[in-house]
């Protein structure tokens, strides 16, 4: 398995759980629980996210988290993924409001695009995705959680999750809403959605944004006992059931992609957009101080 040292605050960190090796060390004489736990340990790759400072969607870190996922499925050694970020100041702070503030109608077909194909390899994962959620969520920011088989988040008031879009002055895609949708269900979405929540952690659990709450030096600790539920499974049957139930939601991305890019590239391009976009990124600069 690779590892990929991050360079310049840019990066992911995957490894294989266990020894040196990547693998602990096969018990034989040991019960049925120290065997299946060696099995599972050895299955799942953390991936942590590390695009300082805080976890924004450059179109740089999206690629290049394309690729390392790829490798990651392709690895048939892995079968499940708990991803966590590695910056202290945030899970992800979405889409970088660099990439869509400022630039020409290719930048944006191109940078959507690769947005999508991110959604949709996520979407569809054969693996088990688990988010470790150790910080702040906001809008693009929740697009692996909302992705994921299953959402642990950090009992912090700084931990915000949510769809915020509105609060910006845009909408977020259909296919950030659907997902939602099928997670907290129709009403709860359209309460989300229309005001731009962004929840603290109790009221998350409540709404069921994320699957569990616990203090955050445990956020790691339970993705692994989580994944070890999960890996139980026979991986053919839980991928079919998965492929069932997610590829309704995501044939609607496939079918109507690029209708999509293009809806995404002439709202972005506004005018009045653009000036909301770029008060918001200034708001967060002046904030700061
Ligand atoms: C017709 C319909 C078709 C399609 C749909 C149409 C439109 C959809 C279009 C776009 C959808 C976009 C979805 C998004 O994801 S938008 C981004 C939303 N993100 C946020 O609102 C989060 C913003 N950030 C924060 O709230 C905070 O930064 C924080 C809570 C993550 C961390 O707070 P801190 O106080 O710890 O740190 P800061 O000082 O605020 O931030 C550090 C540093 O990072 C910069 N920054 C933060 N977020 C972003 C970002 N998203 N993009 C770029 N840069 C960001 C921040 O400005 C600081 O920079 P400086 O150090 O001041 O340089």
């Amino acid at each position: 398995m690779p590892h990929l040292p991050p360079a310049q605050g840019l990066g992911f960190r995957m490894r294989p759980s266990g020894g040196k090796s990547g693998r602990p060390a096969a018990r034989s004489v040991h019960g049925v629980s120290e065997v299946s736990a060696s099995w599972w340990w050895w299955s799942q790759a953390p991936l942590q996210l590390k695009n300082l400072p805080v976890n924004s969607f450059s179109l740089e870190f999206l690629t290049e988290l394309i690729i390392n996922l790829e490798k990651l499925e392709n690895d048939k050694t892995f079968r499940g993924i708990i991803i966590t970020s590695d910056c202290p100041k945030a899970f992800s702070a979405g889409v970088d409001l660099r990439e869509i503030c400022g630039k020409n109608p290719a930048h944006y077909t191109e940078y959507w695009k690769v947005l999508q194909d991110l959604w949709l390899r996520l979407y569809l994962s054969n693996l088990v995705l688990i988010s470790a959620i150790n910080g702040p969520c906001a809008a693009g920011g929740c697009l692996i959680p909302l992705t994921s088989d299953y959402r642990i988040l950090a009992d912090n008031p700084k931990c915000l999750i949510g769809l915020n879009e509105t609060r910006l002055g845009i909408s977020a895609p259909f296919w950030f809403k659907d997902p939602l949708v099928n997670i907290i269900g129709h009403r709860a979405s359209e309460h989300a959605l229309q005001l731009g929540l962004l929840f603290p952690p109790a009221e998350a659990l409540q709404v069921g944004i994320v699957d569990k709450v616990v203090p955050k030096d445990q956020v790691q600790s339970t993705a692994l006992s989580v994944m070890t539920q999960w890996l139980a499974i026979p991986d053919h049957a839980r991928q079919l059931t998965k492929n069932m139930i997610r590829k309704p939601t995501a044939d609607l991305l496939v079918k109507h992609r690029d209708t999509d890019i293009q809806n995404f590239v002439s709202f972005i391009s506004r005018d009045s957009i653009q000036k909301s976009l770029q008060m918001y990124l200034a708001k967060l600069k002046q904030n700061k101080d």
